[in-house]
């Protein structure tokens, strides 16, 4: 069987990304998802994310962890999902769609895209750190020396020790400037660090904003594969009109053969 796909990063968070309105791409195979986002032996991604028709709103979104399993939101994801509906001709500046945790609106402008993340309604604060669900599970702590921090090794450890086998993504934090925080994040999923994840800085940044590292409700996170901008308002004890900026990016494309 061949298959074209396309390959997209937002801030080094990377996706194949497949044009499944047809629905003829086979979701439930594991081993070839964990295949294509090999990086030896596949295309190489954190992750692989269709595009389908949604009856209600401009496309649906399913992803899938490089591991090969569907999983919960992506931000980045979502974000370079839009460039890619955007190239496919199903939107043009604006988009509404569903995902796993439900409906999301964005906009596009140029290589930047804005989506909404859904409401936050809970943060779990703990002695030395957060626990939040931005979408996908957020551990968020901070460090020192966060340039040399081990984050695989204390990621896998908390993720696995604390979180058990549902697990759970781990982001390690430094603040660099009252508003603006670098993070380094430990995906579930992917069994490792990524470039950079969306979900995750959302969830720092709501994280700083809880526990008084930061007056800002409009925060700039540094990751490896760049920089993201988070913003969001309080009302209570939820988070409303969550905000993901940065950029979204077509690498390639190409057909794989299986
Ligand atoms: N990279 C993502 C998060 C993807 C989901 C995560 N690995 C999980 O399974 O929870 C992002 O940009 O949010």
């Amino acid at each position: 069987m061949t298959l074209q796909f396309f390959k997209y990063q937002g801030t080094g968070n990377d996706f194949v990304m497949i044009d499944n309105r047809s629905l003829d791409f086979p979701k439930n195979d594991t081993k070839l998802i964990n295949h294509l986002c090999d990086r030896r032996f596949g295309i190489g991604a954190d992750g692989l994310i269709l595009l389908e028709n949604d009856e209600k709103t401009d496309f649906k979104m399913v992803y899938f962890n490089a591991d090969g399993n569907e999983s919960s939101m992506c931000g980045n994801g979502g974000r370079c999902l839009v460039a890619f509906a955007k190239y496919l001709g199903v939107i043009e500046n604006t988009a509404s769609f569903n995902a796993v945790d439900g409906l999301h609106h964005a906009s596009i402008d140029d290589d930047t895209v804005r989506l909404q993340m859904i409401d936050v309604l809970k943060v779990e604060q703990f002695d030395n750190y957060v626990f939040l669900d931005t979408g996908s599970p957020h551990h968020v702590q901070m460090v020192s020396g966060l340039e040399k921090f081990d984050v695989k090794t204390e990621g896998a450890k908390l993720r696995y020790g604390k979180y058990g086998e549902k697990g759970s993504n781990i982001n390690f934090v430094q603040k660099t400037a009252p508003d603006i925080f670098s993070v380094r994040t430990y995906e579930r999923g992917v069994e490792d660090e990524t470039f950079s994840c969306g979900t995750g800085v959302t969830a720092v940044g709501i994280a700083m904003f809880v526990t008084k590292q930061t007056e800002a409700t409009e925060v700039t996170l540094n990751t490896p594969g760049g920089k993201l901008k988070v913003s969001f308002e309080q009302n209570g004890d939820v988070f409303e009109n969550v905000f993901l900026q940065g950029p979204a990016k077509q690498v390639f494309k190409g057909v794989v053969e299986w």
